[in-house]
């Protein structure tokens, strides 16, 4: 990701002038209204006053925002967190009260004449170029103001890329369920992990905030507690339930389900298997059932799975099938999952042969409990029969990875290319506003993104192009596209007097996210020791930063 604007905006997070009214239409603010100007570190403020002093605030500068290193092992990143720093740039502006606060936190020599600058600034002066967000992402390309932006990117990026992974491993058919709301670090971590998550590719959350703020699908199912808070069927006073069609009620489903509970357990494959089964279970099941007769499904594993939990389900399911509904699945939330699982579906498979209930076979098996990666990757070796997953704080806490290492340097101050050098050669900047491209091969996978200098011709379909390792140089590759994708786009156009890219709906950046990955070489993908993607640079600009480097790097001395 890449921003533009004066010296100030870099450091303070913001542009000045203020004379120009945002361009485009009118961009709701941040999602979390403690995303103010003031959701920054103090050394921005500080800088940006030794800009203003040394009358540095009005020079145009760029800064690149990108990562060193992709998470969790992988070697792939998922772009997350763009909507919410446009929507923080377009309605930038300093309060009263927030200007007289940054006042009584600078030293008191400070004039009042900057207080008084930043009454005017907003954004309206920078400009914003990125890769859309959903896409797969590489170290070094994606570039953006800086602790604001990467308050909001790091971390949604970092979840983005944790829920493709999952999603990776889970496979596609399988319905994954984010249920992390109890474990996320505090509210804004809950609500951004249920964003961040769907967009990864997850298919619902549990979080109900977040399904009102963002449109995503809500699921759920019961706790333990509900289950053990009831004793008896004995206690359930309304049992009657109108069929599904409306013709006939049931006047007693309580006993229908006992009923039903016998036959399971006489029944010719499931004889012997179990013999008394919780009642206390049984109330709590045929209780969820009669207030969703549509949505029933059962936590099982409370007192025992295959003794008590999975023949309560079936009766209170096989009742319910008597009156036309169709019992929606079971969640298992300990113990083996693998081994349960298909107990379970043996279990549902000898019901529908019994019993002559086509379908309920297919009964949904929902699994949670601390799952994560190699949990799901070692119920997939051993052989399972889950259908879906909610997955919590694995998924949400970035256990594996707790941080993403984005940054943010200077590339350009009036139109001069800067670098940052380092001891660690990874850690050096690349110098110059720059344009990025994915290059596709023969086999429709992207095979290698590169980036030129802003002005050099783009790479062209057909027409061969030297593709060379920014800092390490034997390391370079001749690459005919086949088709080539430019990356950066403008989403903030300031007052450059370009088009801005709208911000998609979250759903439609969801499926941008699914379709890039699906689209990646399976070796880039893979959980053990996968390929590195190729990240480039032309000739002329690796030229150029070898030219930079050497210029700024001082000789060392030998005496
Ligand atoms: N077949 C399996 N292969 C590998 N890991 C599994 C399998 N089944 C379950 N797991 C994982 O093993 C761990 C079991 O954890 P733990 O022993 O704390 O749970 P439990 O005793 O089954 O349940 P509870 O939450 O009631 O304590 C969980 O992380 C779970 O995801
Ligand atoms: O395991 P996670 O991936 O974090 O998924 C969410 C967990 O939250 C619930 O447990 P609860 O908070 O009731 O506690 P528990 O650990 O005793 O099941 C649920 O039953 C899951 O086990
Ligand atoms: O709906 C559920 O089953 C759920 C939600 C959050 C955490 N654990 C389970
Ligand atoms: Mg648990």
């Amino acid at each position: 990701m890449e921003a533009q604007g004066n010296g100030a905006v870099a450091a303070a997070a913001t542009a000045e002038t203020g004379e120009t009214a945002s361009p485009g239409q009118a961009i709701a603010g941040p999602t979390n209204p403690m995303v103010t100007p003031l959701l920054t570190d103090l050394y921005q403020f500080t800088m940006f006053y030794a800009y203003w002093k040394a009358g540095k605030h009005h020079e145009r500068s760029v800064f690149d925002l990108y990562f060193r290193k992709n998470p969790f092992g992988g070697e792939y990143t998922v772009f997350a967190g763009l909507e919410e720093c446009i929507k923080f740039i377009a309605n930038f502006k300093m309060t009263e009260d927030e200007i007289s606060f940054i006042r009584d936190s600078l030293p008191s020599s400070c004039e009042d004449g900057f207080f008084d600058y930043l009454r005017g600034i907003d954004c309206s002066d920078v400009e914003v170029y990125a890769i859309s967000e959903g896409s797969v992402v590489f170290p070094k390309v994606v570039q953006l103001l800086e602790t604001p932006f990467l308050t909001l990117i790091n971390y949604a990026s970092l979840v983005a890329t944790n829920a493709a992974r999952h999603r990776f491993v889970a496979g596609k058919s399988k319905m994954l369920l984010e249920f992390g709301l109890r474990r996320a670090q505090g509210p804004d971590g809950g609500i951004g992990a249920s964003k961040y998550c769907y967009m990864g590719g997850f298919d619902a959350t549990s979080n109900v905030a977040a399904g009102r703020l963002f449109g995503i699908p809500l699921r759920g199912t019961h706790s333990h507690a509900f289950v053990s808070s009831f004793m008896s069927p004995d206690e359930i006073v309304e049992k009657s339930l109108q069929s599904s069609d409306g013709s006939h009620t049931c006047e007693d489903f309580v006993s229908l389900v006992q009923t039903w509970l016998n036959k399971i357990q006489w029944s010719p494959s499931l004889r012997g298997i179990f013999g008394e089964t919780n009642q206390s279970e049984l109330a709590a099941f045929t209780s969820y059932a009669l207030a969703f007769p549509n949505n029933f499904l059962a936590l099982v594993d409370t007192y025992d799975v295959v003794r008590s939990g999975i023949p309560n389900f079936c009766a209170v399911a096989l009742a319910l099938n008597d009156l036309g509904y169709k019992a929606v699945g079971i969640r298992l939330d300990s113990g083996d999952l693998a081994y349960l699982s298909c107990e379970v579906r043996k279990f549902f498979c000898a019901v529908a042969k019994d019993f002559g209930v086509p379908g309920f076979e297919k009964t949904g098996i929902t699994a949670s409990n601390d799952l994560n990666e190699e949990t799901l990757d070692a119920l997939n070796k051993q052989g399972h029969e889950v259908d879906a997953y909610g997955i919590g704080t694995n998924l949400v806490t970035c256990f594996a990875q707790p941080a993403l290492g984005c940054v943010f340097k200077l590339v350009e101050i009036n139109n001069q290319p800067r670098i940052k050098l380092s001891e660690d050669v990874s850690k050096v900047s690349i110098p110059c506003k720059k344009r990025s491209y994915r290059l596709y091969g023969r086999e429709g996978y992207p095979l290698v993104d590169i980036m030129t200098g802003e002005n050099e011709p783009s790479p062209k379909v057909g027409e061969r192009i030297l593709c060379r390792h920014p800092f390490n140089e034997s390391k370079r590759a001749y690459v005919v596209p086949q088709q080539v994708e430019e990356l950066m786009k403008c989403y903030w156009p300031g007052s450059s007097g370009k088009p801005r890219v709208e911000l998609p709906a979250l759903k439609d950046i969801r499926d941008r996210c699914i379709k890039q990955l699906e689209k990646m070489r399976p070796d880039h993908m893979r959980r053990l020791n996968p390929t590195p993607y190729k990240v480039s640079v032309s000739a002329k600009l690796y030229d150029f930063i070898h030219f930079l480097w050497l210029n700024e790097a001082p000789v060392g001395e030998l005496q």
